[in-house]
């Protein structure tokens, strides 16, 4: 079975590279490693949207596997979710792609009229993992994707009205989704939560104890897929 772990910076799968290297066998392309069955290889693709889904691309064409594993941490928009816990993306939502209203409000792209909200890959207004309910796995947790992490007061209530299913917010979610759809490449997506999305304040975040679930979460997916 070949695997391909996709993540936007190396530092949020170091944890896991540094246990591949003494785990796995290395293989000739760096950052590729095999496991009895299991061949994997890790691209990090940069940060953000438009990174991810030029690199994702490429690799699905050129080097398709039977599942592809997004990793990555993520700010919780929905203060129920607790930081350093690790959840299991099911949806995404694109976040501030379209017009920005007089008052300041987001007007997305079926706003806009410029995009029908069930215009394959979208379901009303939405990108699925169609595998991800069935999976009991981790708590669910449904994403919005931004370019730029929000960071004030009004923003961050604007949005939040806006999208109120939204749970957690990143900078590549629904790239990844996208382009792994629109292959049809099998997908999973999970997600830590260093932060909560609140006026800027990094000394909130718990990027050690997200880094941590992260890679105890990828640790269990790889020994289930080896069995
Ligand atoms: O310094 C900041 O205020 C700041 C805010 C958001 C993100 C960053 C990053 O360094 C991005 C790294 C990486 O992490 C994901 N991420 C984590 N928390 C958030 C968030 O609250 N909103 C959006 N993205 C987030 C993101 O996917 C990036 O790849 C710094």
């Amino acid at each position: 079975m070949k695997l391909l772990i996709v993540a936007a910076t190396e530092l949020e799968i170091s944890p896991l590279l540094q246990w591949l290297y003494k785990n796995w066998e290395p293989q000739r392309r760096a950052g590729s490693f095999k496991q009895g069955q299991l061949e994997l290889h890790c691209l990090i693709t940069g940060v953000g949207s438009m990174h991810t889904a030029h690199a994702l691309g490429q690799e699905l064409l050129l080097n398709p596997p039977d599942l592809a594993i997004n990793l990555g941490v993520a700010g919780a928009l929905n203060p129920d979710l607790v930081l350093g816990q690790l959840y299991h993306v099911r949806a995404e939502i694109l976040g501030d792609l379209g017009a920005e209203e007089k008052d300041g409000r987001l007007l997305d792209l079926f706003d806009l009229g410029l995009l029908e909200p069930s215009n394959p890959p979208y379901i009303n207004k939405r990108l699925y993992n169609p595998q991800a309910d069935e999976s009991e796995f981790l708590p669910l947790a449904t994403g919005l994707t931004v370019n730029k992490a929000h960071g004030s007061a009004h923003s961050i209530e604007q949005i939040r009205a806006k999208y109120p299913e939204a749970d957690l917010e990143s900078m590549e979610g629904a790239a990844f989704f996208f382009a792994c759809l629109q292959a049809k490449q099998p997908f999973v997506a999970l997600r830590s939560i260093s932060n909560y999305v609140e006026p800027r304040n990094r000394a909130g975040w718990q990027m050690e104890k997200a880094l941590d679930s992260l890679f105890e979460g990828a640790k269990s997916l790889l020994e289930s897929l080896s069995k």
